[in-house]
């Protein structure tokens, strides 16, 4: 096939072209909904004044933002080291895993009302495409199918493991008393509680969707791409859970609706 202004186009450079456009949408995806998307605008910003700079002879601009470039390269590095390593572990993961039963999913609903009810705090996350094995693995590894008093005598007051974050994988909990990273990246939930910005931590880091029953205010709301969504009956918990959970597939992490 011949284009105007390009010559010959074969099949190779039509692979190429799908190959490098797939790429594209995979890179889009991962930093979708992630603290990292305001960084991609920037270096965009700052690529093109790099661009700009040097058609337009800048040299010394040009030198300056070339250098500047190579050092914030390594210095993004070290920042997003947490994302690029979700980011790999997703690209390498292999497809099909367990998903959430229904059933587990009204039973998680159910248990979380009832420890909100009764003013329990707690802190649930479900694994979504991010592993959260290196979360699990900082609490006390449990194989247990989720259910109602399971969730409840786990964060029973005074019960050994209320202290710290359940990870649920598909149908079942895989670990209690995980530390979960706590939000830091700017002032908006700073006058919320430890268990709170634990949640919203993990949400911002990873596309877990996290439940966190607040213990002072009898409260169930949930944190995901790093914000908090508004407090939930327990019929918006479970169309919540049934949206971003049951039906959620290849779509990128969106935040809750009604943010604060
Ligand atoms: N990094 C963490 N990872 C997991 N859980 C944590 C972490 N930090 C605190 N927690 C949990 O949060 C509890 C303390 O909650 P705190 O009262 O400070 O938070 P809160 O957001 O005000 O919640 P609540 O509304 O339930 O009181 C701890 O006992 C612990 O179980």
């Amino acid at each position: 096939m011949n284009l105007p202004f390009l010559g010959p186009v074969g099949a190779r450079d039509l692979l190429d072209i799908l190959l490098v456009a797939a790429l594209i949408y995979q890179g889009y995806k991962l930093v979708v909904g992630t603290r990292a998307v305001n960084v991609v605008r920037g270096i965009f910003v700052f690529a093109g004044v790099w661009v700009a700079a040097q058609l337009l002879g800048l040299v010394t601009l040009s030198t300056l933002l070339g250098r500047a470039g190579t050092v914030g390269l390594f210095a993004l590095i070290v920042l997003f080291q947490p994302e690029l390593r979700a980011a790999l572990e997703r690209i390498g993961r292999p497809r099909g895993r367990e998903a959430s039963s229904g059933a587990a999913l009204q039973d998680l609903a159910r248990a979380l009302e009832r420890l909100a009810e009764r003013k329990t705090g707690a802190l649930i996350a479900i694994e979504r495409r991010t592993p959260l094995g290196e979360y699990a693995a900082t609490g006390v590894p449990l194989d247990a199918l989720v259910s109602v008093p399971f969730l409840e005598a786990l964060f029973a007051r005074n019960a050994p493991l209320h202290d710290g974050g359940v990870i649920i994988q598909g149908s079942r909990v895989v670990a209690a008393g995980c530390l979960f990273p706590l939000q830091q990246s700017d002032g908006t939930y700073r006058r919320y509680g430890t268990r709170h910005r634990a949640g919203i931590g993990l949400s911002e880091l990873t596309d877990a969707v996290v439940l966190i029953a607040s213990e002072e205010r009898g409260s169930i709301r949930i944190a995901l791409g790093g914000r908090l969504g508004p407090d939930l009956n327990g019929t918006e918990l479970r169309d919540q859970l049934r949206a971003l959970v049951y039906d959620y597939e290849d779509a990128p992490p969106q935040p809750v609706g009604g943010l604060v």
